[in-house]
C-alpha cells in the first residue's frame, strides 16, 4: 500500500501500517522530507514514532519516494493524508493538495485499486473525487474510493493509529471497499475495534462533527472560566465537580488558553463555511461563538499579565514557557502560546520563549521573538513568567530554581496546570485564567 503525504498524519500512518505487517511506500512532494524519512529520521516530534519508523525500514517493509509512477506501480491501496489547510483570508478548507493527488495519481491507475481518503475534508468532497477518478483513471470504475477519516491526536499518534477507538468507512454502495479496508485493519479489528460503515457524506461529517464537539467542550469550560473571573470563582474546581457527572465527563474540560493546532481551529471554520455553501449555515452558528470564546482567551491572557505587572508591558521582560500548541508535540500551527507571546511583544514587552521541543518550528514562524536555551535562560530578569503550554517540566517546576533569576516573582498560569500553593508559599504573586487566588482552598 502507499500513503500520499508524509506529514504528522501520513508519516505516522505509513509507519504504523508497516508495523501491522503491510508493505508500505510513503509518497511526498517534499524531497527533503522524503530524504530524512528514508534515513529513518522523523521530521517532527512524535513520541514512539522514530522507533517504529526505523524498525520497519530495517525490516524492509517501509520505504519512501517522491515518484507517483513508482507509487502507482507499488500498491493497490492508496491512502491520502495530505494537508487541507484553511484558505488564506477565508474560513473554507483549501483542497488543492487533495485534488493534486487525485489528478496526478488517477491517470496512472491502470489496474483495480482502492483509494482511501484520510485527510479532513468538507462534506461532499468524496463524492466529487470518486466521480473524477472514474473519469481520469484508465482502470475506470475498478478504481474505488473509500472515505476513512483519521482521529489521531498528536502526542499519542502511534497508539491512536495502532489502537483506534473506531474505524469509519464511508463507501459507495455495492463496492469492494469495505472488504479491502477490513483486511487492511484486520489486526485492530481482531481486538474488537468498532468498524463503522456508512455513506460518504456521513463519514466526512463524523470527522468534522467530532472535532466540533471537542472544540465546543473546550470553549464551554472557557466560557465558565470567564464567569469564574467575573465572580471570583475557580474553574478547575468547577470542572472537577461537573466532570464527576458521567454524562459530562472530566476529559477535555481543561480551561485555559483554549484550542490551537493544525486541526480544531481550521476544522470548525471549514465546517461553518461548508454549512453556508449548503444553505445550512444556521445549524452551525454556535461554532462562531465557540471560535470567539476560544480566541478571547488569548487576549485575556495578555490582559491578566499586563495587569499583574502594573498596567503596561513597555520596558518589561516577559518569560514565556511553552510554544507548542500542546505538550508532547513540536507543532506550532495556530499555537495559542506563540500568539500570546507575539501580542505581548507588540505591546512593548521583551519576550523570551522556551519550549522543550518546538523551538525550531517557532523560530521559523515567529523569527522576531527571542528564543532561550532553558527555563532559567528565558526567566533571566523576567518581570513575569507565563506558563502557556503544560509540559511536565513546567507543571512540576520548583520555584526555588528561579530565585535570584527573575526580576519580579510573578507567575501567570495560562493552562490551569500549576499548583497555586507551591508558588504562593514560595513568595510569588500567582495569576491564572479562570481562577481567583483569594478563593483557593488549602
Ligand atoms: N495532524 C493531525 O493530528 C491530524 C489528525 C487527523 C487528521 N488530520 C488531517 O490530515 C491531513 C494532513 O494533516 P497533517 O497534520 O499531517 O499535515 P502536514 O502539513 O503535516 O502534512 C501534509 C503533507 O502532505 C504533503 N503533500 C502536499 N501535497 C502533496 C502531494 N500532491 N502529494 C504528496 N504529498 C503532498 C506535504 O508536503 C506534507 O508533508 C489534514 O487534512 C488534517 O486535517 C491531521
Ligand atoms: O481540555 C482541553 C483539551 C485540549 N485543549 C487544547 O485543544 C487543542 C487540541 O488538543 P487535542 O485535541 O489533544 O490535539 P490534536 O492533536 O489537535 O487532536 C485533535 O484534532 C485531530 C485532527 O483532526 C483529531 O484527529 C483529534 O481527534 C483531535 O483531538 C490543544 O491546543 C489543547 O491545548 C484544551 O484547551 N483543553
Amino acid at each position: 500500500m502507499t500513503v500520499f503525504g508524509t506529514g504528522y498524519l501520513g508519516a505516522t500512518h505509513a509507519a504504523c501500517m508497516a508495523e501491522l505487517g503491510h508493505e508500505v511506500l510513503g509518497v511526498d512532494v517534499d524531497a527533503a522530507k522524503i530524504e530524512r524519512l528514508k534515513a529513518g529520521d522523523v521530521p517532527f516530534y512524535e513520541p514512539g514514532l522514530p522507533e517504529i519508523l526505523k524498525r520497519n525500514i530495517e525490516a524492509g517493509r517501509l520505504s519512501f519516494t517522491t515518484s507517483y509512477e513508482e507509487a502507482a506501480e507499488f500498491g493497490d491501496v492508496h491512502f491520502i493524508g495530505v494537508g487541507t489547510p484553511q484558505r488564506r483570508g477565508e474560513y473554507s478548507a483549501d483542497l488543492k493538495y487533495v485534488n493534486a493527488v487525485i489528478e496526478t495519481l488517477g491517470p496512472l491507475l491502470k489496474r483495480p485499486a482502492l483509494i482511501a481518503g484520510k485527510s479532513t475534508v468538507p462534506v461532499g468532497t468524496a463524492q466529487a473525487l470518486s466521480k473524477r477518478l472514474s473519469e481520469i483513471a484508465p482502470a475506470g470504475d475498478d478504481v474505488e474510493l473509500v472515505w476513512n477519516p483519521e482521529f489521531l491526536r498528536e502526542g499519542y499518534a502511534v497508539k491512536d493509529t495502532l489502537e483506534p477507538d473506531r474505524i469509519v468507512a464511508g463507501v459507495k454502495p455495492g463496492g469492494k471497499a469495505e472488504t479491502i479496508l477490513r483486511d487492511v485493519y484486520a489486526k485492530a479489528l481482531s481486538t474488537g475495534t468498532p468498524f463503522l460503515v456508512m455513506d460518504y457524506a456521513t463519514a466526512e461529517l463524523v470527522k468534522v462533527s467530532a472535532n466540533a464537539f471537542l472544540a465546543t467542550k473546550i470553549s464551554f469550560i472557557n466560557a465558565m472560566a470567564e464567569m469564574c473571573e467575573a465572580v471570583g470563582g475557580d474553574v478547575t474546581l468547577l470542572a472537577d465537580a461537573i466532570g464527576h457527572d458521567a454524562r459530562i465527563g472530566r476529559r477535555f474540560l481543561n480551561a485555559g488558553l483554549g484550542f490551537g493546532g493544525g486541526c480544531l481551529p481550521k476544522d470548525i471554520r471549514a465546517f461553518m463555511a461548508r454549512a453556508g455553501e449548503l444553505g445550512a449555515d444556521q445549524a452551525l452558528t454556535f461554532l462562531r461563538e465557540v471560535d470567539s470564546i476560544n480566541m478571547r482567551r488569548r487576549s485575556r491572557m495578555v490582559e491578566v499579565a499586563t495587569e499583574a505587572v502594573g498596567g503596561t508591558l513597555i520596558g518589561k521582560n516577559v518569560a514565556v514557557l511553552g510554544a507548542a500548541f500542546k505538550p508532547d508535540s513540536d507543532d506550532v500551527r495556530d499555537s495559542p502560546a506563540l500568539n500570546v507571546a507575539g501580542m505581548m511583544q507588540l505591546k512593548g514587552a521583551a519576550v523570551s520563549v522556551y519550549d522543550p521541543k518546538a523551538m525550531e518550528n517557532s523560530s521559523k514562524v515567529f523569527p522576531t521573538l527571542n528564543y532561550s536555551e532553558s527555563i532559567e535562560d528565558a526567566c533571566e530578569k523576567a518581570d513575569i513568567v507565563l506558563v502557556l503550554t503544560e509540559w511536565p517540566e513546567f507543571r512540576n517546576l520548583d520555584p526555588q530554581i528561579l530565585d535570584g533569576v527573575v526580576r519580579q516573582k510573578i507567575i501567570a498560569d495560562g493552562r490551569t496546570c500549576l499548583n497555586p500553593h507551591t508558588w504562593i508559599d514560595a513568595g510569588w504573586t500567582f495569576r491564572a485564567l479562570g481562577r481567583s487566588v483569594s478563593v483557593l482552598p488549602q
